[in-house]
């Protein structure tokens, strides 16, 4: 039996905690290629992210997976409505963020916050840890009234990155802390805030090795003491099973599979989600599947200007059957464990009995 599924996320707790929901987002960005295009005034469009679907909850982390240039960082900052979206609706409390400007987008900029890759790049090198952190909370109103009180938030916010005592770092610049420290004081900007939604985008991979999990520790003590709902966008699926409770997966633009965060790592179920656990450095890994062929995916992604008809992932697919380049795949049940789906036709019962 087939069962396709309409709810936007892998549903796994109440959906009294989720926050922040996107319902079938795209973001298109428009393009001129060539130097004709130009002449021509002809514009392209890059599908960077196409009807993508999912809810955050509040103490749960989600897992965004996927190669360079699937669109991970698109979703965020979608979500942090650094781009408007080409379609679709993205609710925080269940309410549409459907106007820029004015009290509500105020109050949904508060509540969802954004953490940048690259800490260097997202800190100003000529203003100290005190003026990044004190104009953050000057812009969220939560600087206090006098000068004991913002002393004491500020100390608040250090403490909350475990970087104590605050006076070893207040007045330091970007550029004499570590790569650890700077990412740690780019979170405590996103705290001033007091959000309820982190976007942290790639946040450990430009950090050195031994540090990342360090940080990523640090975020999962945030989303247990304050309930937090974060997005984790990654190429690392390895890191994903480690800190997300579930995991999307992302290819040309669009989501392929969902499900929590152990189900999507051991027992992989779309095509490029196996291929993507094969080519993981994952020790501890056993995917217990014996029936990919030896000579698996192979090729790059597609572009994204002209994506491929039907299934994204077909032309790179050891499993593609006709139907695959011609009809979109909707999100199907795995079957083994609730929530687990794939948008992968090997999944529609039916199709497959008529193939063989
Ligand atoms: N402002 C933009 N204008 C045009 N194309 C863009 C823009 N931003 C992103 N893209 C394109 O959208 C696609 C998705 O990019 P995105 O950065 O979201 O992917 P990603 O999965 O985060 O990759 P990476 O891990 O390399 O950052 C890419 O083809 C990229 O070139």
């Amino acid at each position: 039996m087939t069962a396709e599924l309409d709810a936007p996320a892998s549903g796994t707790t109440d959906d009294s905690d989720v926050v922040l929901e996107a319902e079938g987002v795209s973001k298109h960005f428009p393009v001129r290629r060539t130097g004709r295009d130009v002449v021509k005034r002809t514009t392209h469009h890059v599908h960077a992210v196409d009807d993508v679907s999912f809810a955050l909850r509040r103490g749960h982390v989600t897992a965004m997976v996927g190669e360079s240039g699937s669109g991970k960082s698109t979703v965020a900052r979608v979500m942090a409505q650094l781009h408007r979206q080409t379609a679709g609706t993205i609710r925080l409390h269940g309410e549409p963020v459907d106007v820029r400007g004015g009290r509500r987008f105020r109050a949904y900029c508060r509540a969802v916050q954004m953490v940048f890759q690259d800490p260097f790049a997202s800190l100003n090198p000529i203003h100290t840890v005190r003026y990044h952190l004190t104009r953050a909370l000057r812009i969220h109103g939560n600087a206090g009234r006098t000068r004991a009180e913002r002393e004491a938030a500020l100390e608040d916010l250090l403490a909350s990155v475990q970087l104590t005592p605050a006076r070893n770092y207040l007045d330091k610049f970007p550029h004499e802390l570590s790569g650890g420290q700077r990412q740690r004081v780019a979170i405590a900007r996103a705290l001033a805030a007091d959000p309820e939604v982190l976007l942290a985008d790639e946040p450990v991979s430009m950090l050195d090795v031994s540090i990342r999990l360090g940080v990523l520790n640090l975020l999962r003590d945030l989303k247990d003491r304050l309930r937090l709902a974060i997005l984790y966008i990654t190429h690392d699926i390895a890191s994903a099973r480690y800190f997300a409770d579930d995991i999307q997966v992302m290819y040309a633009g669009q989501v392929v599979e969902g499900g929590d965060s152990e189900t999507v790592t051991q027992s992989p179920a779309h095509p490029y989600t196996r291929l993507l656990v094969e080519s993981a450095p994952d020790p501890d890994r056993l995917t217990g599947r014996t029936d990919a062929p030896e000579d698996s995916a192979q090729g790059e992604p597609p572009s994204l200007i002209s994506p491929p008809s039907g299934c994204r992932f077909h032309p790179r697919c050891p499993f593609a059957m006709d139907r695959c380049s011609v009809a979109s795949p909707p999100r199907l049940e795995v079957g083994d464990q609730p929530g687990h789906w794939a948008a992968c036709w090997l999944f529609d019962t039916p199709s497959v009995e008529a193939a063989s």
